[in-house]
């Protein structure tokens, strides 16, 4: 019988290098068929947490199991297939923006399946593309779509190799408060009718907890201040939870990076 358990980061530290640590002693499980978000604050090290379960780098301690399997970021053939697996949709999208839509969701087939028949892709694209509610814009190129529009061209090239887990890094941002409802609404539905295993990386606190089962939230520093569902965490009474989440500019996590006394900075009262 399968796990419930898709991904397991299992107390993971890394550090690009050996001077800065960026994630702490790191625990986390992703569940199979759930939306679960990690959110924080910019460089608390949320991208490279999807990088490390990309198998991009090997966490310094700790291991990251994917269904089932350690990710070895030195054996090629597990690291070819555990990506086939993965569909990802990068910070602003990150399109070709002189291919058309249908090119853009395209792409990934043309480049995995190199023998598939014209006929075929066009049904795949097109049908990835009607998921996304864009199959009518598909002859467009990307400098005439709207930024809301790119948004969910990437979705559906994130889902066009119809992968078992969808990471998303920060789907939700430049977008106007209309475009991030439409985007966040679409990450549940593929979610559910695709039977994936969704990710979200984000700092949108209640744009995630619109429609994500579960949530962990970290800090500068790389560690984990919180987890649990939407309702867990806003019921919860920790001052740094209840900062996080009502996004105080002043709390637990101080405002100013620590700095000597105005005054004495600017040279006055000496
Ligand atoms: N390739 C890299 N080499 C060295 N340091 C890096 C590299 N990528 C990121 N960093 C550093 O690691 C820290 C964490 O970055 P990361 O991108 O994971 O944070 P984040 O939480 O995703 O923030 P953001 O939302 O701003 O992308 C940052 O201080 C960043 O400068």
């Amino acid at each position: 019988m399968k796990s419930d358990t898709l991904i397991e980061i299992d107390h993971v530290t890394f550090g690009y290098d050996a001077e800065r640590t960026i994630l702490r002693d790191v625990s986390m499980t992703f569940r199979r068929g759930q939306v679960t978000a990690i959110l924080g604050g910019s460089g608390c090290g949320k991208t490279t947490l999807l990088r490390l379960i990309g198998g991009v780098y090997p966490p310094n301690q700790g291991r990251i199991v994917f269904d089932g399997e350690q990710v070895d970021t030195r054996d090629k053939d597990q690291l070819f297939r555990q990506r086939r697996r993965l569909g990802m949709l990068f910070q602003f999208g990150a399109l070709f923006t002189d291919l058309t839509v249908f090119e853009n969701v395209a792409f990934p087939l043309r480049e995995h399946f190199p023998d598939l028949p014209e006929s075929a892709i066009r049904d795949i694209a097109l049908m990835k593309l009607n998921a996304v509610g864009l199959r009518g814009a598909a002859a467009l190129r990307i400098s005439q779509v709207s930024g809301g529009m790119a948004r969910r061209i990437a979705l559906a090239r994130a889902i066009s190799l119809d992968p078992e887990l969808i990471m998303y890094d920060e789907p939700f941002a430049g977008l106007d408060p209309i475009s991030m409802g439409v985007t966040a609404n679409l990450i549940r539905k593929l979610n559910d009718a695709t039977g994936s295993t969704s990710l979200v990386v984000s700092h949108d606190v209640q744009e995630c907890f619109q429609i994500v089962d579960y949530a962990y939230l970290m800090r500068a520093g790389g560690t984990i201040v919180a987890e649990g569902t939407p309702a867990e965490l806003s019921r919860s009474d920790d001052p740094e939870v209840r900062q996080f989440i009502r996004g105080e500019p002043d709390g637990p996590v101080k405002f100013h990076y620590p700095a000597p006394p105005l005054a004495q900075d600017l040279g006055a009262g000496a």
